[in-house]
């Protein structure tokens, strides 16, 4: 699997490189609709009435935040455009360019600027960012257009239509999943800030280390111990202030915590601590669906979605980069939750799951049935 998102990937960067186009797909559930992208650097008007032929008008121009800065783009412009495709595609040029200054550009009416988010598809699924993730990777200015693909008839091109249209034009296609996963398996994006000794209650000494995602600055924390054997156990736990902190009963969070620590203390890995409270929505969140558990009488999937809240709203992109810091490319997961595997799975880590110490009480029975019956825990 990761084996052709490789492929696919490298394709579309060629292309780019050979001042080609790619079609991106969203394949998310907002609409499935695509964009046909084009390098900015090497954009030309015969390019730009290939897009305005098979699109929408609206060309997007997306670029990384230091270059819309440099060119002081991020207000409205306020001079006057023509909208001739040459026009369009000189201006492109010239904001894909690492020489054009402020002053040089007329600002563009007929193009729309937007600015990517510094972690790209890692922190936002769109074009914006899949674009300028695109250039980084083809090694051309962080800057390309972007338009989305339709009939002459303004209708969107379905699944089959956009085959037959990529086929024809011989123009890669990738999703924005497959960039996204692409990015997660190849990059590197923590940073270990530190590394020290500590020793547990009852368990005895681990090390502690800190990380520090460089976009977000985000923390993780990892209590390790040498491993002899070449499969390490992992252990990677969201962060439960009631449970792991205070000992709260309604969940099985302290005991696993500390299941994970003693085992690893005694056979060597990873506790990997990701701070995504309440399965990522935070704890006051958590603790709102604590009462709607105690006064409506739901369970803790149903309280999550009387918020509009997610089910499920964590990532375990930071553990996977854990991993990869580690080297570690197969390992025995101490957990029951099948989600976690597979997010390992999906970036070529072999993981083996191990049962993680869940101990039922009369306070988390139903909680734990509840994550049996309908979170495919295997508990
Ligand atoms: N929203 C919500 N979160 C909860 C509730 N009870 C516990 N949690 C959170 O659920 C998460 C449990 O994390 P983990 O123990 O790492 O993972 P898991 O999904 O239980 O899977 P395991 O690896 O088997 O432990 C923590 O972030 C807790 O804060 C609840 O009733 N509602």
């Amino acid at each position: 699997m990761l084996k052709k998102i490789q492929k696919r990937t490298i394709t579309a960067v060629n292309s780019l490189q050979k001042g080609q186009a790619v079609i991106m797909i969203d394949d998310s559930d907002r609409g499935n609709y695509s964009n046909i992208i084009f390098a900015g650097e090497s954009i030309t008007p015969e390019k730009i009435t290939f897009m305005l032929q098979n699109t929408s008008d609206m060309i997007y121009l997306a670029m990384d935040s230091t270059q819309a800065q440099r060119l002081n783009l991020i207000s409205n412009g306020d001079a006057k455009q023509g909208i001739f495709t040459k026009d369009r595609a000189q201006i492109i040029r010239m904001v894909s360019s690492s020489n054009t200054k402020s002053e040089d550009l007329i600002k563009p009416d007929n193009l729309f600027p937007l600015i990517a988010n510094d972690k790209g598809v890692l922190a936002k699924n769109s074009y914006t960012e899949a674009t300028v993730d695109l250039m980084k990777l083809a090694q051309l200015n962080p800057c390309g257009v972007f338009c989305k693909l339709m009939h002459k008839n303004s209708s969107i091109m379905n699944t089959d239509q956009l085959k037959i249209f990529a086929k024809t034009h011989t123009i890669p296609l990738l999703t924005i999943q497959e960039l996204y996963l692409y990015r997660l398996a190849t990059e590197k994006f923590l940073e270990k800030k530190v590394s020290t000794p500590i020793p547990i209650k009852n368990i005895g000494t681990l090390e502690m280390s800190v990380y520090q995602d460089k976009y977000t600055q985000e923390e993780v924390i990892v209590m390790s111990k040498e491993y002899r054997h070449n499969t390490p156990l992992v252990r990677i736990h969201s962060s439960c202030i009631t449970g792991d902190l205070f000992g709260s009963l309604k969940c099985d969070c302290q005991n696993q915590l500390h299941y994970a620590l003693n085992t690893i203390h005694q056979e060597g890995g990873y506790v990997i601590y990701l701070q995504q409270e309440g399965r990522g929505i935070g704890l006051i969140n958590k603790l709102k669906t604590y009462n709607l558990q105690i006064n409506q009488n739901m369970d803790t999937i149903d309280a999550n979605l009387a918020l509009n809240l997610p089910i499920d709203a964590r990532k375990y992109d930071l553990a996977i980069q854990v991993l990869k810091q580690y080297n570690v490319k197969k390992c025995k997961l101490l957990s029951n939750n099948p989600d976690k595997k597979n997010a390992l799975k999906n970036v070529g880590i072999k993981a083996q799951l191990v049962k993680c110490g869940s101990c039922f009480n009369k306070y988390n029975k139903t909680y734990l049935q509840t994550k049996i019956d309908r979170m495919n825990h295997q508990i």
